[in-house]
């Protein structure tokens, strides 16, 4: 214990450790794949090495050995330059990705694809999104649905428009919850939001657009100011696409709402 060196087994063991450390962080937060098989295979190396060099500290070997010489040093020069290979394609992993994000916030700045209030896509968005789901796959099987607030003005004048958007508001993170990871809602304008369901026929898009409206329904929403009942209700209207465009789809998706929306539709 006399040949002990306090500050080495600190350092060394300490490094060694801080290894294990950095190591835990890289596997928890990075997918598998290449960079992370380097970076973990370089982190352990140099744990190896650290480690012992800790040990050193309190077994000493006859000086005929050298293997545990070559096993801190090899070790060590190995992992380093595995760290670095591995960081180095990480570094481009990053660009590509920081450009990535780059174009999406030109897109959302630029064209102000994105209603303020809700926050979800909106008309252009949806526009879009079908057009390029329509040119990616030739056999397009996507339904659509078209949910409309009943009454909804009636909330605006009785408790005021910032009401108005607060429910606006929960109507929409509602459907939200209702929704599926691969579907898009959007706010189409004003109180009529539309939700486009990818490889989704009619009669499933139905039960959805049921299954919402229920929601919607059995939701007790309070204003903020008196915390009284605010009964939401909404229509909807579900239609297939056809080989057509988003400009056609989304008038015939109106119509389709329009015609839902008449007090004779509604009785039936
Ligand atoms: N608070 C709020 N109101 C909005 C917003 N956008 C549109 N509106 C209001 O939404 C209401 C829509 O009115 P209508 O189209 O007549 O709809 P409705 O009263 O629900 O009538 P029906 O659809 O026939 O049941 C109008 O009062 C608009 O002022 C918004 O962003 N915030």
């Amino acid at each position: 214990m006399s040949v002990w060196s306090g500050a080495d087994i600190f350092a060394e063991g300490g490094a060694g450790l801080l290894t294990l450390v950095w190591l835990y962080l890289i596997l928890k937060s990075r997918p598998s794949g290449r960079i992370t098989n380097l970076l973990t295979l370089g982190l352990g190396l140099m744990f190896v090495a650290w480690w012992a060099d800790t040990l050193d500290e309190f077994i000493a070997l006859p000086d005929a050995i050298t293997w545990d010489h070559w096993l801190e040093s090899g070790s060590m020069s190995l992992g380093l330059v595995l760290l670095t290979y591995g960081l180095y394609h990480w570094h481009h992993e990053q660009l590509a990705i920081s450009q990535q994000r780059q174009k999406q916030e030109r897109l959302v700045r630029e064209h102000r694809y994105f209603d303020h209030l809700t926050p979800l896509a909106g008309a252009q968005y949806l526009k879009d999104q079908i057009d390029s789901d329509r040119k990616q796959s030739r056999q397009y099987s996507s339904s659509l649905i078209a949910l409309d607030l009943d009454n909804f003005d009636a909330v605006n004048q009785t408790y005021g428009h910032a009401e108005g958007d607060r429910v606006l508001q929960a109507v929409s993170q509602i459907i939200l919850l209702n929704i599926r990871n691969q579907d898009l809602l959007c706010r189409l304008a004003g109180d009529r939001f539309v939700v486009l369901l990818p490889h989704t026929g009619e009669s499933q898009a139905k039960i959805f657009a049921d299954e919402i409206t229920n929601s919607l329904f059995h939701y007790a929403y309070r204003s903020y100011t008196h915390g009284e009942k605010i009964s939401i209700s909404a229509t909807s209207a579900v239609i297939m696409a056809h080989q057509e465009s988003s400009e056609q789809l989304l008038s015939r998706l109106q119509l389709a709402i329009a015609k839902a929306k008449t007090p004779l539709a509604r009785r039936a």
